[in-house]
């Protein structure tokens, strides 16, 4: 593989940049992320994958947001990944071990056309409303129809972790600008100490949700993996959705089934956009 040698591939215009530790020359670190996900200065992307060794899992990743942070977990960022690893041939079976920062977990490669995967399952482990575990600043054990204000306005949030932090709000209508407006204000909220990430959904039916995304450390996004297991969690728990959900994001669905037990499976599509290598003036510019 050659040195710096990077593929961009999106789950439903959730877009990331994988790269593999072994072969780069230079190390992740702020500037290097902030510079490769800008979309004027860099390649321009939703997050860095990166490919590392791990001696608990078939492989390891480590997840980073445009803005230089590292998440635990990463719904499409994890099916991405998975694609990946099985295109290059990094591993030879459908079924395998991914650990991450925020636990390990099981991915199956369902559908291959042309040898390259393009349906991935990930077993994304369960779901966690220890309000204290997610982490919320909250005094109560779960956070579930808590009143928070933010920006002169009060949400009913509803919080859940999937290894990553989740605040999902309940909406009749979903409107892109309030999400734009008020996603910045939730996800820095001083009752989510390591920030969170944010969803308005709307339940079409018991098993179809419409779901607006903000990210926590990279803003709005047309899709996101773990918001979809978490809007999921959050829905099965309040009984208002069946054990398998489609939820509908503005770049696509992904299926979601929800265990008695909350354990969350995930499956969608991923489709690669490009590959390349990253020019020596890009690295230059921030090494
Ligand atoms: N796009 C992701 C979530 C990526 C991590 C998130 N921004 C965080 O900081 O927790 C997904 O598909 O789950």
């Amino acid at each position: 593989m050659e040195t710096n040698y990077f593929v961009k591939i999106h789950g439903l215009g959730n877009e990331y940049i994988v790269l593999d530790s072994r072969h780069i020359s230079f190390t992740i670190d702020d500037k290097a992320i902030k510079r490769i996900c800008n979309v004027n200065f860099g390649i321009g992307s939703d997050g860095i994958l990166l490919l590392v060794a791990s001696d608990k899992a078939d492989i390891g990743l480590r997840i980073y947001n445009p803005d230089g942070s590292e998440a635990e977990k990463s719904g499409n960022g994890l099916r991405i990944f998975c694609k990946y690893v099985f295109d290059h041939g990094i591993v030879d079976k459908t079924t395998f071990s991914v650990e991450t920062k925020g636990g390990i977990v099981k991915a199956k490669i369902d559908e291959v056309v042309n040898d390259r995967a393009k349906i991935v399952t990930v077993d994304m482990g369960k779901a966690i409303f220890d309000s204290k575990l997610i982490p919320t600043n909250f005094e109560s054990s779960q956070v579930d129809n808590a009143l928070i204000d933010a920006g002169g306005k009060s949400f009913t949030v509803n919080c859940v972790s999937m290894g990553n932090p989740h605040c999902v709000i309940i909406k009749e209508e979903l409107v892109i600008e309030e999400i734009k407006e008020f996603g910045p204000l939730l996800e820095n909220h001083q009752m989510f100490p390591n920030r969170i990430n944010v969803q308005f959904a709307k339940v079409i039916n018991r098993n179809e949700v419409e779901v607006l995304i903000w990210e926590r450390g990279a803003g709005f996004t047309l899709a996101s993996g773990t918001s979809s297991c978490a809007v999921a969690s959050v829905l099965r728990k309040k009984n208002l959705v069946d054990e398998h959900v489609t939820i509908k994001m503005l770049g696509g669905q992904l299926t979601i089934h929800v265990d008695a037990d909350y354990a969350i499976r995930m499956t969608g599509e991923v489709r690669e956009i490009c590959r390349g290598v990253l020019s020596k003036e890009l690295i230059e510019d921030f090494s």
